[in-house]
């Protein structure tokens, strides 16, 4: 009986939520200074054209309304939620619904939280949500509205969510450092209040909590205005320049005590991971690179999304979309097993043979063929600039490049991609890498 009441309730906050979701992210925007009516207007300033009702008072408040009671279910201004997303004690004297209800209120104001964050920062998909605070060890950090009751059931202003996350940062000789640094992740003050100070609020009660100092943070791909938020509240202003999507200020390296821990000096480049995962890498369109690198197995489907941020500032955040890493091995097993491209047979067809060209050139390949620097190229294809051409009697280059492979053809050289030299059997076989010389971490689109 009590179950199936539980039930009927969760699905009426459900429909209910849908409701309100459908009109305004599921939170309706709305705001007044209670006892203020008179000189409230509506306007459709408000996101999408929302039922914003903007007031006239110098004190009015305006944040994010549920069907529920979120005074009653925030008593504190803040409320600091981990993975768990307990609910907070009562105050005395509040009825206290069944705790499966309150963990559902909680999780309907992160969603909505998350996806107007997510719209607020024109991303495809919210970073944020409570399906994703549960599986994260993340803590989020929500302001509530403690003034305005304008239904009697408070309103909630904002958030913050922050994790620790290891990351390979750059420090500014370009070393590279594995560091373990709180992250701020996800942030938002809703639309009709920002600006009020609510957002340095609720970051500097999160620095106290977590005992940070700002310039010890890292940013996740931060936007215009957090960026002009951080220099004029803690003068964070310089960055370091990134390969990865995280920000960190001048001064993140200078005291290095907990929370960023310093991991073992800096490892041979070829060691190191090549960036460090984004809360937002799911958000990444998926570049398709050129034959044959997009038959590489990956680890990961991303979504066909549009690009997580259009405006960025600093040299992180601004770099493109980031693919994984595809081991060398796994790639070049998998180019091994690839079918020659159409653009290759096309090649052999006008230069029969083989082209004795190219066999020529092949013949001539220098043992330094196996060696030469990446110059990569999104389109691939014949690579008359190399080197080597020209160099046709060398032998040993050719016993060299055979035995490297095993291929038991000579080889010519078609391109270059991404630190890869790309050879193809004289029988038109395959397409196969004959280098992978320097195989750096930071160069991706
Ligand atoms: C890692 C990430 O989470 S990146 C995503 C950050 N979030 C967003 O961009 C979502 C939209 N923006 C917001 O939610 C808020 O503006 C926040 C969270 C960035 C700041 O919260 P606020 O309550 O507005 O900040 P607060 O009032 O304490 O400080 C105001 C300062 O922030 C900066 N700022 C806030 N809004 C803007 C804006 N629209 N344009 C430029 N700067 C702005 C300014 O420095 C501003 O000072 P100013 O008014 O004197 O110019």
């Amino acid at each position: 009986m009590e179950r199936s009441g539980t039930a009927r309730g969760t699905a009426g906050l459900a429909r209910k939520t849908a409701l309100s979701a459908a009109r305004t992210l599921g939170a309706r925007s709305t705001g007044g200074a209670p006892g203020n009516k008179d000189s409230e207007r509506r306007c459709g300033e408000g996101r999408g054209g929302s039922d914003v009702v903007w007031g006239g008072s110098d004190r009015a408040q305006w944040a994010m309304e549920f069907p529920f009671d979120v005074d009653a279910l925030f008593p504190e201004r803040i409320t600091v939620l981990d993975q768990h997303l307990r609910p907070p004690a009562r105050r005395p004297g509040t009825t206290t619904p069944a705790r499966v209800d309150l963990q559902q209120q909680i999780m309907t104001i992160i969603d909505e939280l998350g996806k107007a964050s997510a719209k607020a920062q024109n991303l495809s998909a919210p970073i944020t949500s409570a399906s994703r605070m549960q599986s994260n060890r993340h803590v989020v950090y929500i302001l509530k509205d403690s003034s305005a009751r304008p239904a009697g059931k408070g309103a909630i202003i904002g958030f913050i969510k922050v994790g620790y996350k290891k990351l390979f940062v750059l420090d500014d000789r370009e070393a590279h450092n594995e560091v373990e640094p709180l992250c701020i992740l996800d942030f938002y003050i809703h639309e009709s209040v920002q600006r009020h100070g609510h957002g340095r609020e609720l970051f500097q009660y999160m620095l106290q909590k977590e005992r940070v100092e700002p310039h010890q943070l890292a940013i996740d791909r931060p936007s215009q205005k957090l960026l002009k938020f951080l220099n004029k509240h803690y003068n964070l202003e310089t960055t370091v320049p990134q390969v990865n999507n995280f920000v960190i200020f001048e001064g993140f390296f200078a005291h290095q005590h907990p929370p960023s821990r310093k991991l073992p000096p800096k490892r041979a480049e070829g060691d190191i991971k090549p960036y460090s995962s984004s809360d937002r890498e799911f958000l990444k369109v998926a570049v398709e690179p050129p034959w044959p690198l997009n038959r590489a197995p990956r680890r990961a489907t991303p979504p066909a999304h549009p690009p997580p941020r259009s405006s960025s500032l600093g040299n992180s955040p601004e770099r493109g979309p980031l693919r994984p890493f595809v081991p060398e091995q796994e790639l070049l097993r998998s180019l091994r097993l690839c079918p020659p491209h159409p653009t290759a047979r096309l090649l052999l067809a006008a230069d029969p043979g083989g082209s004795p060209a190219q066999r020529r050139r092949t013949r001539g390949t220098p043992p330094g063929l196996v060696a030469q620097s990446c110059c990569y190229s999104r389109h691939g294809g014949v690579n008359s600039s190399s080197p080597n051409i020209g160099n046709q009697d060398s032998k040993q280059g050719e016993q060299e490049t055979k035995n490297r492979f095993n291929s038991g053809t000579s080889l010519w050289n078609t391109g270059s991609l991404r630190g890869f030299k790309f050879g193809h059997s004289t029988n038109g076989s395959s397409l196969i890498p004959i280098m992978c010389p320097t195989l750096k971490p930071g160069l991706r689109s």
